[in-house]
């Protein structure tokens, strides 16, 4: 396979980096990147490396428009892609220096077994941030908090329906996602390297989530295919500054066209999205 392998590491701290893609991009918008190749367009299926060429394409219309990307581990590792995820975290640090990768793995195991995740993330994938899951505590976070530069974001809130199976229950007066939130943000965030996810299909839960942690980051999936409103989602969620937040959206963009323009189709559709985002950022004058 041809592909832009760097070797050297990638100097870059996610939180900087985040606050200045907001900021230089003026974009809270992060592009998903969950290649299903029975979607992709009719003349790139088949390929070898379909896959990283897909997202490739999809990279490189968007990055101008973005504050990060989020590869999902499972679409690559489903079709045995591992490499082309790899291949295609280094072409965004090649070709994109300044954007920030999350990779979404949702990692949770003792803290062994985590230290071999945050390897896996860190140093094999390169990733600038990892989504983890706190179900196990503190001591299972700890591996990736030793990455210093690294971003570490907790589920907290998640988009999908179930989420309320036990995000919900209560845990001595408070919802266990608010005991998450206050647990992230007063005792794991020592090093300012935490961020949430909150999905945007409940924006009342977004405003609470924001209202116990302060200024963190908010990883705000479910806009798009999931339905979640933009508009709710910013007003629940910004910061005093007008950020604060990367709100995902993956198949709106990614499938936004099927044929050979599918990325322009995409860069549509992110541009859209950027905009609507932003003009919800600023509480009227
Ligand atoms: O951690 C996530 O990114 C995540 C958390 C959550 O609560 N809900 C959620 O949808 N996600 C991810 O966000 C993406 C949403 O994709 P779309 O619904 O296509 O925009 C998928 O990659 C999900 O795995």
């Amino acid at each position: 396979m041809q592909f832009f392998a760097k070797s050297d590491d990638h100097p870059m701290n996610f939180m900087h980096a985040l606050n200045a893609a907001w900021h230089d991009r003026n974009s809270l918008l992060c592009v998903g990147l969950d290649p299903d190749p029975a979607r992709f367009p009719a003349h790139l299926r088949g390929q070898p490396d379909a896959i990283f060429n897909f997202c490739k394409a999809i990279v490189d219309a968007t990055a101008d428009l973005v504050c990060s990307f989020k590869p999902q581990i499972a679409y690559f590792a489903a079709q045995r892609a591992e490499d082309q995820l790899q291949a295609l975290i280094a072409h965004i640090h090649d070709a994109h220096p300044t954007t920030p990768v999350i990779l979404d793995a949702k990692r949770g195991d003792i803290g062994s077994t985590a230290e071999q995740y945050a390897i896996e993330a860190f140093e094999r994938f390169k990733a600038d941030a990892l989504t983890v899951n706190p179900y196990m505590g503190r001591d299972s976070i700890e591996p990736y908090l030793a990455y210093a530069d690294k971003g570490v974001i907790l589920l907290c809130r998640t988009s999908n329906p179930g989420g309320s199976d036990l995000q919900f229950l209560d845990v001595g007066g408070e919802k266990l996602y608010e005991r998450v939130a206050r647990l992230v943000s007063q005792e794991w965030n020592q090093g300012g390297q935490c961020a949430l996810v909150v999905g945007a299909t409940f924006p009342g839960e977004i405003a609470r989530v924001r209202e116990l942690s302060g200024d963190m980051p908010l990883l705000v999936p479910g806009i798009g295919a999931q339905g979640g409103d933009i508009e709710a989602t910013v007003r629940a969620g910004r910061t005093a500054h007008g950020d604060g937040l990367l709100i995902n959206s993956s198949r709106a963009i990614l499938y936004a066209g099927s044929g050979e323009d599918f990325a322009q189709a995409a860069r549509r559709v992110a541009l859209d999205t950027r905009h609507a985002i932003n003009v919800h950022r600023h509480p009227a004058p």
